[in-house]
């Protein structure tokens, strides 16, 4: 399968940003940006924090959008004595499609390891959510030269016991930390690097089919003006946004970015 068959999929990650009623403002004006034809074309999606998830339902249910959501999170359990914890059938319930796990800033400032990370993605699955599994390393591998097999270690520990009809379910986000947030975006080949790397380990742990179907995002300080030149890499399917996504035009023009292929 070619890059040109796996639909390309831009997921806005709100993090702690927006409340309800900003929520809802940001997503009718994305929807009033984009056509029918350019949602169909490139899934849109986006993460806001669990406060504005049901703000957002409505919203997309009430004008039948076509926008997707999810959640930047889940617990590892059902349901249970877990205060603060939101489970996987609150989100499922809530029409989420998607959730993160993983994420680097969960990894540093919530201390989740490979193994917590794991679990998360397997109550994902259970309760019918596509897990956006990230994986990324800090500017001390990345100087030391060892990226790669970072990336793929995290991806190893994170589908651990997954059989290759579930890891078929999962979309991988590889994020370097030195470019989140810092506007210093990885370049078009570093992107590629890893992103065919993750496909090559998911051929050798799993089957070719499976790597050929899983969709795999880059995401770090993407923007509309870098966006058409990360999505020209072969292993790249999609992006995973953070502050750029706050902005409905900009992510909209994230979004249409392959009219800038186009040219
Ligand atoms: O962490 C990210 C998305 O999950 C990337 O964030 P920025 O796009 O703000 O760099």
């Amino acid at each position: 399968m070619s890059s040109t068959t796996r639909r390309p999929l831009m997921a806005g990650n709100w993090k702690m940003n927006l409340n309800h009623l900003e929520a809802n403002l940001l997503v009718q004006k994305l929807a009033a940006s984009l056509t029918e034809k350019q949602l169909t074309d490139v899934e849109t999606v986006v993460l806001p924090p669990f406060t504005d998830l049901r703000t957002v339902q409505t919203a997309v249910d009430g004008d039948k959008l076509l926008i997707g959501y999810g959640a930047q999170d889940l617990s590892p359990h059902a349901s249970g004595a877990y205060t603060g914890e939101i489970s996987g059938p609150m989100l499922a319930k809530l029409g989420c499609t998607y959730v993160v796990v993983g994420h680097s800033e969960r990894r540093a400032y919530h201390h989740e390891d490979d193994a917590l990370v794991n679990a998360k993605v397997k109550a994902a699955l259970t309760h019918g959510l596509t897990p956006i599994l990230c994986v990324g390393e800090g500017l001390d591998v990345r100087e030391q030269g060892t990226h790669v097999a970072h990336c793929s270690d995290q991806l190893d520990g994170g589908l651990a016991g997954l059989t290759p009809e579930q890891v078929r379910q999962v979309v991988v986000a590889y994020e370097p930390v030195w470019a989140i947030g810092t506007g210093k975006t990885a370049t078009p080949d570093d992107a590629q690097e890893v992103c065919g790397a993750v496909r090559q380990r998911l051929a050798a742990r799993f089957d070719q089919e499976t790597a050929d179907q899983v969709r795999v995002l880059y995401g770090g300080s993407v923007k509309a003006s870098n966006i058409a030149s990360i999505m020209g890499q072969a292993d790249v399917d999609g992006g995973l946004v953070g502050g750029a996504s706050l902005d409905a035009e900009e992510f909209a023009q994230i979004c249409r970015f392959p009219e800038h292929l186009a040219r």
